[in-house]
């Protein structure tokens, strides 16, 4: 006789830089532009492409006119290069999208199709229930721009989360409002509980832009693995006592969360503290985490608004509160990302630069996701970007069903750490591996601040390094028909991230209306927490079955074939195994005979009888 768990388990000089002369790049204005006619001249196959993309799929149309091998005469490149740069003069920022191989013909055929999706946006903006599914407004622009929100009622409610999150966070960073029994009189750090848009914006932005010392340091919770939450509650130690916990979900019903804070509360309670006096929440009104923290006290609630998504919920409270408590400038990352909405509102596809991305991702994935996103910023604070949008992408764009309701299957995938480290990595498979992606390259212009940079050797810094790293990873494999997009930054500021999120948010609701999609809602997603509900009843049968026999005089061990039949589920004999394979690992008291590499010679009983249960 065994327990399953042990069957189960086999085996230079300083040189400062600051007297530079500093060169704005690439004006447009002071450039004579060549026609785009030479540029494209090998991509384009006038004449064939007569469809109607508002009405057809167009893959056949881009298949025909991505015959043609990319340009790669160099002085051709270069005109398209400038021909096709984008600049934001004000927020310093240039998107590069000369090395996508579309032609103007393509350009031309999508411009209906950018026209629709323009409108619709405006029709988003001006409140329309642009998420019809679930019957709700859409409003993560009004956030940055409240006067832009259709309802006063909502303007007030932006306007008062703002200042409220800016009072808290300037309450508690300066001690004004403190934890009951800290020795240090002050909080000093953040445990942030959430998961998927309550979790991987504050997370992004936290790398992205939290200073070296912080006032408050921040850790996240952002899963149901006991390990990980351990984890995190033993690195706080003792300074569980100043710690602020901030639980942040939408819906206020996520198990994770929910799990997560119940572990938190557990870990208050064995340390003798009150998790009321350092409990926030971040939720809808009256959802059940709302009630909870208003029954129970809480230092403080803020509102999520029902209009806002969960991956588009950075500038709500969802992202702002974090941010505001690490000392993080929260109106200039609303800035930065209000000047990217003024920018993506153009219907000039050449002057939007969100437009210019999903035009992009439409030709590079021939509109239907057939290639992956690798998104590589060269510099490491910006390492969870890929992350972050990997929610705000393949949630928004993966569905099943368009608009019309025809079984459409979308979606774009999105992966990617940062470089140069990825070329030490999988960059190999990029260059000559599967041609089944195109690269987003992120590039910060501003290596170090001013005075602290060195030559490492002569004329050359680290930073220098960084970025010959950048430019020939993207020559490299452009020689090799892979195709990508440059995103450039002078710097990482809080300006410069909030104006990276609403870039992209935009490219993501222009994309969608491309194809036709509802990149608002993420059905999806319910049929693995229904399935996974379904997994945990299944567990509370098995337990009882095996109670049952366990409680029998003598004790019966059961074979998998009776444990099922016992709990009228013969067709979950396999995740039955599983459950009891995985009780067996946890110290469940449960007892297994037999090989659990045969688990038709199992024979399973519990080491205890609980009579009560037996009985209840
Ligand atoms: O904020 P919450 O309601 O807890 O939701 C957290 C996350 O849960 C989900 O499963 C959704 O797919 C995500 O879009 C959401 O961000």
């Amino acid at each position: 006789m065994a327990a399953l768990s042990g069957l189960c388990s086999s085996s230079p000089s300083l040189k400062p830089t600051h007297d530079r002369v500093v060169i704005p790049l690439f004006r447009k204005s002071s450039l004579a532009f060549p026609t785009r006619s030479n540029s494209c001249s090998k991509l384009s196959v006038a004449g064939e492409v007569s469809a109607d993309l508002s009405k057809t799929n167009s893959v056949g149309i881009l298949k025909k006119a991505k015959q043609g091998a990319l340009e790669k005469d160099p002085k051709a490149l270069w005109r398209r290069y400038v021909d096709w740069l984008y600049q934001h003069k004000e927020l310093g920022l240039y998107l590069d999208v000369s090395r996508i191989g579309f032609s103007d013909e393509f350009v031309a055929e999508m411009e209906p199709r950018f026209q629709a999706a323009f409108k619709a946006m405006e029709d988003l903006e001006k409140g329309a229930i642009a998420n019809p599914d679930e019957g709700r407004m859409v409003g993560h622009y009004w956030l940055r721009n409240a006067k832009l929100a259709p309802k006063p009622i909502l303007q007030v409610q932006i306007e008062k989360t703002l200042d409220a999150v800016c009072k808290f966070a300037d309450g508690v960073i300066s001690g004004k409002i403190k934890p009951p029994s800290s020795p240090e009189g002050r909080f000093t750090q953040i445990l942030s509980v959430g998961i998927g848009g309550s979790a991987l914006g504050p997370q992004f932005v936290a790398e992205a832009l939290a200073p070296d010392n912080p006032p408050l340091k921040i850790r996240f919770i952002d899963n149901t693995d006991p390990g990980g939450i351990d984890h995190q509650i033993a690195q706080l130690g003792p300074e569980l006592a100043s710690t602020l916990v901030v639980v942040i979900s939408k819906s206020g019903g996520t198990p994770e969360t929910r799990n997560g804070l119940l572990e938190v509360q557990k870990a208050f309670r064995e340390a003798g503290l009150d998790f009321s006096k350092q409990g926030v929440a971040i939720t809808q009104e009256n959802s059940l985490l709302d009630n909870t923290a208003r029954i129970e006290g809480w230092v403080a609630r803020f509102p999520m608004f029902d209009w806002v998504g969960g991956r588009t919920s950075e500038m709500s409270a969802v992202g702002l509160l974090p941010a505001a408590l690490q000392g993080i400038d929260i109106r200039e990352m609303l800035v930065g990302a209000s000047m990217m909405d003024n920018a993506t509102r153009s219907r000039v596809l050449k002057d939007n630069p969100a437009a210019l991305l999903a035009l992009c991702w439409y030709w590079a994935c021939d509109g239907v996701g057939s290639k992956d996103m690798v998104i590589l910023p060269y510099k490491d604070s910006l390492l969870l970007f890929s992350r972050y949008l990997q929610q705000l992408v393949m949630e928004s764009l993966g569905k099943e069903f368009d608009l019309d309701g025809n079984r459409v299957n979308q979606g774009i995938s999105v992966y990617g750490n940062k470089g140069s480290t990825d070329q030490h990595a999988y960059i190999q498979q990029l260059r000559e591996g599967v041609h089944n992606f195109f690269v987003t390259f992120i590039e910060v212009l501003r290596d170090r601040p001013p005075g602290h940079d060195w030559e490492l050797e002569p004329g050359v810094t680290c930073g220098d390094y960084l970025f010959g790293m950048l430019q020939g990873t993207r020559s490299a494999l452009y020689a090799n028909d892979r195709e990508s997009v440059t995103v450039t930054v002078q710097e990482v500021t809080p300006r410069s991230v909030g104006a990276l999120v609403a870039l992209y948010e935009r490219a993501v609701g222009l994309y969608a209306s491309l194809v036709n999609i509802n990149a608002y809602h993420q059905p999806g997603v319910e049929a693995g927490k229904k399935a996974a509900g379904e997994v945990l009843a299944l567990q509370k049968r098995v337990l009882a079955v095996l109670n049952e026999a366990s409680c029998k005089e003598p004790v019966e061990p059961l074979t998998l074939e009776e444990v099922a039949e016992r709990c009228h589920a013969p067709e979950d004999i396999e995740m039955i195994y599983k459950i009891i394979e995985h009780m067996a690992a946890n110290d469940r008291a449960l007892i297994a005979e037999g090989d659990c590499g045969s688990p038709n010679s199992l024979k399973v009983f519990l080491g205890e009888c609980n009579l009560d249960e037996l009985y209840a």
